[in-house]
Protein backbone atom coordinates (compact mmCIF):
# COMPACT_ATOMS: atom_id res chain seq x y z
CA UNK A 1 0.00 0.00 0.00
CA UNK A 2 1.22 3.45 -0.71
CA UNK A 3 0.98 6.75 1.75
CA UNK A 4 0.33 10.02 -0.22
CA UNK A 5 0.71 13.19 1.22
CA UNK A 6 0.17 16.78 0.56
CA UNK A 7 1.32 19.18 3.51
CA UNK A 8 -0.32 22.55 2.62
CA UNK A 9 -0.04 25.17 4.56
CA UNK A 10 -3.20 24.24 7.02
CA UNK A 11 -3.81 21.78 6.31
CA UNK A 12 -1.97 17.59 5.86
CA UNK A 13 -4.20 15.79 2.76
CA UNK A 14 -3.60 12.10 2.74
CA UNK A 15 -4.61 8.97 1.34
CA UNK A 16 -3.60 5.27 1.06
CA UNK A 17 -3.91 3.77 -2.46
CA UNK A 18 -3.47 0.13 -3.00
CA UNK A 19 -0.12 -1.53 -4.13
CA UNK A 20 -0.77 -1.01 -7.82
CA UNK A 21 -1.71 2.48 -7.30
CA UNK A 22 -5.21 2.23 -7.66
CA UNK A 23 -8.00 1.77 -5.69
CA UNK A 24 -7.97 4.83 -2.72
CA UNK A 25 -8.16 2.72 0.12
CA UNK A 26 -8.38 5.70 2.50
CA UNK A 27 -7.97 9.29 2.99
CA UNK A 28 -8.54 12.64 4.90
CA UNK A 29 -7.57 16.07 6.07
CA UNK A 30 -5.40 16.52 9.23
CA UNK A 31 -4.15 19.57 10.83
CA UNK A 32 -1.28 17.71 12.58
CA UNK A 33 1.50 14.82 12.86
CA UNK A 34 -0.48 13.43 15.88
CA UNK A 35 -3.29 13.54 13.54
CA UNK A 36 -2.08 12.07 10.71
CA UNK A 37 -0.76 8.77 12.62
CA UNK A 38 -4.09 8.31 14.42
CA UNK A 39 -6.30 8.45 11.53
CA UNK A 40 -3.84 6.08 9.81
CA UNK A 41 -4.25 3.87 12.58
CA UNK A 42 -7.79 3.61 12.34
CA UNK A 43 -7.42 1.82 8.71
CA UNK A 44 -7.54 -2.00 8.76
CA UNK A 45 -5.10 -4.24 7.50
CA UNK A 46 -2.86 -1.40 6.63
CA UNK A 47 0.59 -2.57 5.56
CA UNK A 48 2.32 0.46 3.66
CA UNK A 49 5.43 -0.07 1.42
CA UNK A 50 6.05 3.10 0.34
CA UNK A 51 5.12 6.28 1.03
CA UNK A 52 5.50 9.65 -1.16
CA UNK A 53 4.74 13.43 -0.25
CA UNK A 54 5.03 17.05 -1.37
CA UNK A 55 5.55 19.70 1.42
CA UNK A 56 5.28 23.57 1.66
CA UNK A 57 6.23 23.36 5.07
CA UNK A 58 10.12 24.60 6.11
CA UNK A 59 12.54 22.06 5.70
CA UNK A 60 12.43 21.45 9.46
CA UNK A 61 8.84 20.40 9.79
CA UNK A 62 8.83 18.53 6.49
CA UNK A 63 11.86 16.35 7.87
CA UNK A 64 10.20 15.72 11.25
CA UNK A 65 7.46 14.24 9.13
CA UNK A 66 9.34 12.04 6.91
CA UNK A 67 11.47 10.76 9.95
CA UNK A 68 7.74 10.18 11.86
CA UNK A 69 7.16 8.72 9.29
CA UNK A 70 10.03 6.37 8.72
CA UNK A 71 9.86 5.50 12.40
CA UNK A 72 6.30 4.55 12.53
CA UNK A 73 6.05 2.35 9.05
CA UNK A 74 9.64 1.40 8.36
CA UNK A 75 8.87 2.17 4.78
CA UNK A 76 10.96 4.58 1.97
CA UNK A 77 9.42 8.11 2.36
CA UNK A 78 10.88 10.19 -0.98
CA UNK A 79 9.94 14.02 -1.21
CA UNK A 80 8.71 15.54 -4.15
CA UNK A 81 11.33 18.21 -5.48
CA UNK A 82 11.96 21.10 -7.90
CA UNK A 83 13.02 20.87 -11.45
CA UNK A 84 13.40 23.00 -14.82
CA UNK A 85 11.19 20.07 -16.74
CA UNK A 86 9.42 17.30 -16.31
CA UNK A 87 6.35 15.66 -18.15
CA UNK A 88 6.62 18.01 -21.00
CA UNK A 89 6.03 20.98 -18.50
CA UNK A 90 8.70 23.77 -18.31
CA UNK A 91 8.77 25.57 -15.08
CA UNK A 92 8.54 29.36 -15.89
CA UNK A 93 10.14 30.58 -12.49
CA UNK A 94 12.90 32.55 -12.94
CA UNK A 95 14.65 30.36 -10.05
CA UNK A 96 12.54 27.52 -10.51
CA UNK A 97 13.14 26.08 -7.26
CA UNK A 98 11.34 28.68 -5.67
CA UNK A 99 8.29 27.74 -7.00
CA UNK A 100 5.47 26.30 -4.89
CA UNK A 101 6.05 22.48 -5.30
CA UNK A 102 1.97 21.74 -4.68
CA UNK A 103 2.02 24.62 -7.60
CA UNK A 104 4.32 22.39 -9.49
CA UNK A 105 2.42 18.91 -8.84
CA UNK A 106 -0.62 20.56 -9.29
CA UNK A 107 0.78 21.97 -12.98
CA UNK A 108 2.18 18.49 -14.01
CA UNK A 109 -1.20 17.03 -13.04
CA UNK A 110 -3.42 19.56 -15.00
CA UNK A 111 -1.21 19.35 -17.96
CA UNK A 112 -1.10 15.75 -18.13
CA UNK A 113 -4.97 15.68 -18.03
CA UNK A 114 -5.68 18.24 -20.45
CA UNK A 115 -2.83 17.22 -22.96
CA UNK A 116 -2.57 20.75 -23.75
CA UNK A 117 -2.86 24.42 -22.84
CA UNK A 118 -5.11 24.39 -18.93
CA UNK A 119 -5.30 27.14 -16.53
CA UNK A 120 -4.50 25.81 -12.49
CA UNK A 121 -6.46 27.46 -9.64
CA UNK A 122 -5.61 26.23 -5.86
CA UNK A 123 -8.02 27.32 -3.01
CA UNK A 124 -5.73 26.42 -0.07
CA UNK A 125 -4.53 28.66 2.55
CA UNK A 126 -3.42 30.81 -0.48
CA UNK A 127 -4.73 31.16 -3.63
CA UNK A 128 -2.88 30.32 -6.93
CA UNK A 129 -3.14 30.55 -10.46
CA UNK A 130 -0.46 28.88 -12.94
CA UNK A 131 -0.63 29.31 -17.10
CA UNK A 132 0.41 26.41 -18.52
CA UNK A 133 0.72 26.88 -22.82
CA UNK A 134 -0.04 24.16 -25.11
CA UNK A 135 3.31 23.51 -25.62
CA UNK A 136 3.86 22.49 -21.71
CA UNK A 137 5.48 26.49 -21.03
CA UNK A 138 4.81 27.68 -18.11
CA UNK A 139 4.28 31.37 -18.17
CA UNK A 140 3.97 32.12 -14.61
CA UNK A 141 1.21 32.82 -11.92
CA UNK A 142 -0.19 34.45 -9.25
CA UNK A 143 -0.49 34.29 -5.50
CA UNK A 144 -3.29 35.84 -3.37
CA UNK A 145 -4.62 35.18 -0.01
CA UNK A 146 -7.24 32.37 0.55
CA UNK A 147 -10.83 33.12 2.19
CA UNK A 148 -8.93 31.41 5.85
CA UNK A 149 -6.05 34.14 5.22
CA UNK A 150 -8.50 36.84 4.02
CA UNK A 151 -11.42 36.20 6.94
CA UNK A 152 -8.23 35.88 9.31
CA UNK A 153 -6.60 39.25 8.66
CA UNK A 154 -9.85 41.49 8.92
CA UNK A 155 -10.60 39.26 12.56
CA UNK A 156 -7.00 40.10 13.35
CA UNK A 157 -6.58 43.59 12.32
CA UNK A 158 -9.92 45.18 13.26
CA UNK A 159 -11.60 45.34 16.68
CA UNK A 160 -15.20 44.58 15.55
CA UNK A 161 -14.96 41.91 13.50
CA UNK A 162 -15.57 39.01 15.80
CA UNK A 163 -17.09 35.71 14.68
CA UNK A 164 -17.02 31.84 14.47
CA UNK A 165 -16.68 29.33 12.43
CA UNK A 166 -20.65 28.34 11.57
CA UNK A 167 -21.62 31.59 11.71
CA UNK A 168 -18.81 31.42 8.74
CA UNK A 169 -20.30 28.86 7.26
CA UNK A 170 -24.26 29.81 7.12
CA UNK A 171 -23.29 33.35 6.27
CA UNK A 172 -22.47 31.74 2.86
CA UNK A 173 -25.69 30.55 2.29
CA UNK A 174 -26.68 33.44 0.24
CA UNK A 175 -24.64 36.13 -1.28
CA UNK A 176 -27.16 39.05 -1.36
CA UNK A 177 -25.73 42.18 0.42
CA UNK A 178 -24.66 41.13 4.09
CA UNK A 179 -26.89 42.69 7.14
CA UNK A 180 -24.45 41.26 9.81
CA UNK A 181 -20.53 41.54 10.20
CA UNK A 182 -20.56 37.80 9.72
CA UNK A 183 -22.61 37.80 6.43
CA UNK A 184 -20.51 41.41 5.25
CA UNK A 185 -17.00 39.71 5.75
CA UNK A 186 -17.72 36.54 4.83
CA UNK A 187 -19.96 37.26 1.06
CA UNK A 188 -16.96 40.13 0.50
CA UNK A 189 -14.12 37.56 0.84
CA UNK A 190 -15.75 35.10 -1.86
CA UNK A 191 -16.77 37.72 -3.98
CA UNK A 192 -13.01 39.23 -4.11
CA UNK A 193 -12.08 35.32 -4.65
CA UNK A 194 -14.32 34.93 -7.58
CA UNK A 195 -13.14 38.27 -8.84
CA UNK A 196 -9.92 37.10 -8.83
CA UNK A 197 -11.60 34.01 -10.38
CA UNK A 198 -13.18 35.76 -13.60
CA UNK A 199 -9.83 37.55 -13.92
CA UNK A 200 -7.56 34.72 -14.03
CA UNK A 201 -10.42 33.27 -17.08
CA UNK A 202 -9.95 37.14 -19.16
CA UNK A 203 -6.62 36.56 -19.06
CA UNK A 204 -6.25 33.00 -19.91
CA UNK A 205 -9.43 33.71 -22.87
CA UNK A 206 -6.56 36.39 -24.34
CA UNK A 207 -3.96 33.97 -24.65
CA UNK A 208 -5.69 31.02 -25.60
CA UNK A 209 -9.19 31.91 -26.74
CA UNK A 210 -11.48 29.05 -25.87
CA UNK A 211 -9.02 26.40 -26.16
CA UNK A 212 -7.95 25.79 -23.03
CA UNK A 213 -8.88 23.65 -19.71
CA UNK A 214 -9.35 25.43 -16.16
CA UNK A 215 -8.89 23.05 -13.13
CA UNK A 216 -10.08 23.95 -9.59
CA UNK A 217 -8.47 22.46 -7.12
CA UNK A 218 -7.86 23.27 -2.89
CA UNK A 219 -10.01 22.91 0.15
CA UNK A 220 -12.36 26.17 -1.19
CA UNK A 221 -12.22 24.78 -4.65
CA UNK A 222 -16.41 24.58 -4.49
CA UNK A 223 -16.85 27.94 -3.37
CA UNK A 224 -15.60 29.64 -6.66
CA UNK A 225 -16.78 26.53 -9.08
CA UNK A 226 -20.38 28.07 -9.70
CA UNK A 227 -18.58 30.86 -11.48
CA UNK A 228 -16.96 28.24 -13.84
CA UNK A 229 -19.33 25.94 -14.85
CA UNK A 230 -16.60 24.59 -17.51
CA UNK A 231 -13.96 24.09 -15.00
CA UNK A 232 -13.08 20.87 -14.08
CA UNK A 233 -13.05 20.54 -10.03
CA UNK A 234 -10.27 17.68 -9.51
CA UNK A 235 -9.78 17.92 -5.62
CA UNK A 236 -6.28 15.41 -5.72
CA UNK A 237 -5.13 16.89 -8.62
CA UNK A 238 -1.63 17.29 -6.58
CA UNK A 239 -1.94 13.62 -6.25
CA UNK A 240 -1.95 13.49 -9.89
CA UNK A 241 1.16 15.33 -10.35
CA UNK A 242 2.98 13.71 -7.47
CA UNK A 243 2.47 10.26 -8.81
CA UNK A 244 4.65 11.43 -12.02
CA UNK A 245 7.09 13.11 -9.81
CA UNK A 246 7.81 10.46 -7.54
CA UNK A 247 6.80 7.03 -9.61
CA UNK A 248 7.40 3.97 -7.68
CA UNK A 249 10.83 3.19 -8.04
N1 LIG B 1 -12.66 18.54 4.27
C1 LIG B 1 -11.99 19.66 4.54
N2 LIG B 1 -11.05 19.66 5.48
C2 LIG B 1 -10.33 20.76 5.75
N3 LIG B 1 -10.52 21.94 5.14
C3 LIG B 1 -11.45 22.02 4.21
C4 LIG B 1 -12.23 20.90 3.85
N4 LIG B 1 -13.08 21.28 2.88
C5 LIG B 1 -12.85 22.58 2.67
N5 LIG B 1 -11.88 23.05 3.47
C6 LIG B 1 -11.35 24.42 3.47
O1 LIG B 1 -10.18 24.41 2.65
C7 LIG B 1 -9.29 25.42 3.05
C8 LIG B 1 -7.91 24.83 3.14
O2 LIG B 1 -7.58 24.29 1.90
P1 LIG B 1 -6.29 23.39 1.69
O3 LIG B 1 -6.22 23.13 0.23
O4 LIG B 1 -6.31 22.22 2.60
O5 LIG B 1 -5.15 24.39 2.17
P2 LIG B 1 -3.58 24.20 2.36
O6 LIG B 1 -3.12 23.32 1.22
O7 LIG B 1 -3.03 25.57 2.29
O8 LIG B 1 -3.34 23.54 3.70
C9 LIG B 1 -9.82 25.98 4.36
O9 LIG B 1 -10.45 27.23 4.09
C10 LIG B 1 -10.86 24.95 4.79
O10 LIG B 1 -11.91 25.56 5.50
C1 LIG C 1 1.82 29.80 -2.66
C2 LIG C 1 1.82 28.79 -1.53
C3 LIG C 1 1.98 29.52 -0.22
C4 LIG C 1 0.47 28.04 -1.55
O1 LIG C 1 0.41 27.19 -0.43
P1 LIG C 1 -0.96 26.59 0.16
O2 LIG C 1 -2.01 27.64 0.12
O3 LIG C 1 -1.32 25.43 -0.76
O4 LIG C 1 -0.64 26.10 1.53
C5 LIG C 1 2.95 27.72 -1.74
O5 LIG C 1 2.84 27.17 -3.01
C6 LIG C 1 4.32 28.32 -1.55
O6 LIG C 1 4.81 28.45 -0.46
N1 LIG C 1 4.99 28.70 -2.69
C7 LIG C 1 6.32 29.26 -2.67
C8 LIG C 1 6.30 30.62 -3.29
C9 LIG C 1 5.97 30.61 -4.79
O7 LIG C 1 5.33 29.67 -5.30
O8 LIG C 1 6.38 31.58 -5.46
K1 LIG D 1 -2.25 23.19 -1.33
Amino acid sequence: MILELDCGNSFIKWRVLAANAGQVLGEGVVDSNLALLEGLGELKGLALTFCRLVSVRTAEETGALTSLLRDAFDVPVVCATPARKMSGVRNGYEEFERLGLDRWLAMLGGFHLASGACLVLDFGTAVTADFIASDGEHLGGFICPGMPLMRNQLRTHTRKIRYGDLAAEQALESLVPGRTTVEAVERGCLLMLRGFVMTQLELARSYWGEDFVVFLTGGDASLVSEVVPRARVVPDLVFVGLAMACPLS
